[in-house]
């Protein structure tokens, strides 16, 4: 009987010829990522010094400091304070500050590798499945077995395949597919399972784009989201010098406990209404809604072609007077890239506000917090009440490219005018 890809990675990962779903395994972790949000504070320095007060591996741990950085205020610069010396107490070479959200660190240092299993302090761990590479959160004292162990106990999970086949229409992105597939299934729908992604549309994107899919898989409540890696993936890696790695691929008769279809070239922009990720209608059915702030950044939409998706439908306008047009570039060699190339200075003549590379705005700890009331358009991947500020504030979901175009019009508006 044939193993789809997760259960190839999770079979190498605990030494074993075959797994299956429901089957519980020891496995072996490749890449264990801590955040400064919950990561050495919480739990983990305190019991570590119970449980022989060392790490299995010091090669193996990566820290990215990116929820805090750069600190708003002295809680925060004591979080970053206390993250940085706990890298460098234990030896953690691996450690990351102020080049922006973890995920997008992660996958240009090079650390999401084909075949390879990680788990980290975050929920959407689960973006390295772009590379073929099985990623999942994990809560803090998880990770202090993994870190004294090097080692997870796993229940091997089902998984579903989505396909995606046809050619997206101009003004439709990645950021649609995810929407579109989360709304299909409900935001429980692959709760602690595997949502695999395959198509000549999934095909068709760039790596970038992949990330963001697979960023939004724990949207859907899944274990991880996984794209076969192909030349695009192993490209990406070359140019940074990573490792390709061991890459598995699902077997043509691998078992999904489930299978859904698309047609790609149907797709419209889809917008996720407040205050939950499935609550997605087509852009026809929000169109007009009066927002206050955009937001063009984070681990999910914040990286290049993001950011060029944008300034392409900005390029020569002006942002609505109505409207904060906040950008946050998923890192620091994004906005390098941004800048030689010009898109940061098309988004600050349309009237943007460019900020440090960091998950502040996102998940509003600092930076384009909302006030009661007000109404915003993120790139970003949840919704919920008071995400961005204020719990009675408003938060649409959309491309950026859907981003740009509501900036423009102070309302939500369809891209697909402006391309
Ligand atoms: C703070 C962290 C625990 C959380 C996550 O795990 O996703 C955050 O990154 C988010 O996006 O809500
Ligand atoms: S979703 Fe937002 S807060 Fe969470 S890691 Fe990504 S950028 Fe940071």
């Amino acid at each position: 009987m044939g193993m789809t890809m997760a259960e190839k990675i999770i079979a190498k990962a605990s030494n074993k010829l075959a797994v299956k779903p429901g089957d519980f395994v020891w496995a072996n972790i490749n890449t264990a990522m801590m955040d400064d949000l919950l990561g050495p504070r919480v739990v983990i320095a305190d019991q570590i010094k119970k449980l022989g007060n060392t790490v299995w591996d010091k090669e193996k741990v990566v820290i990215i400091s990116d929820h805090y950085s750069p600190a708003a205020n002295i809680t925060q610069a004591e979080i970053l304070q206390f993250t940085r010396n706990w890298a460098s107490e234990y030896g953690i070479g691996k450690y990351y500050e102020g080049l922006g959200p973890c995920h997008q660190v992660l996958a240009e240092k090079g650390f999401d590798i084909p075949g390879s299993l990680m788990v980290g302090t975050d929920s959407h761990t689960t973006t390295a499945g772009a590379f073929g590479c099985f990623g999942t959160g994990i809560g803090s004292t998880e990770m202090l077995g993994v870190l004294v162990s090097g080692q997870i106990w796993l229940r091997v999970p089902e998984s579903i395949l989505f396909t995606w086949n046809g050619k997206l229409q101009s003004g439709v992105f990645a950021k649609d597919i995810i929407l579109r597939t989360i709304k299909e299934i409900g935001q429980a729908g692959a709760t602690y399972k595997v949502m695999e992604f395959a198509g000549n549309a999934i095909e068709n994107l760039t790596v970038d784009e992949r990330m963001t899919i697979t960023n939004m898989a724990v949207e859907a409540g899944a274990k991880t989201g996984l794209i076969a890696p192909d030349e695009k993936v192993f490209a990406y890696l070359s140019a940074i010098g990573a490792q390709r790695g061991d890459p598995q691929y699902s077997d043509p008769d691998a078992i999904y406990s489930e299978r859904y279809s698309f047609d790609a070239s149907k797709l419209v922009p889809q917008i996720a209404l407040p205050h939950e990720v499935d609550k997605v209608v087509d852009v026809s059915e929000a169109e007009g809604e009066v927002i206050h702030q955009a937001y063009l950044g984070s681990c999910t939409n914040g990286r290049f072609d993001d950011l060029a998706q944008a300034a392409k439908i900005l390029k020569g306008k002006k942002v609505h007077p109505r409207v904060r047009f906040l950008v946050s570039a998923a890192s620091r060699s994004i906005y390098h890239q941004a800048i030689t190339t010009g898109i940061i200075e098309t988004l600050s003549d349309a009237g943007a506000m460019i900020l440090a590379p960091s998950c502040g705005a996102c998940l509003g700890l600092h930076s384009g917090i909302l006030a009661r009331g007000e109404r915003a358009i993120s790139s970003t991947n949840r919704n919920f009440v008071g995400r961005m500020g204020h719990k009675e504030s408003d938060l649409f979901l959309g491309s950026p490219a859907s981003v740009a175009a509501t900036a423009i019009e102070g309302k939500i508006a369809d891209p697909r005018k402006y391309l």
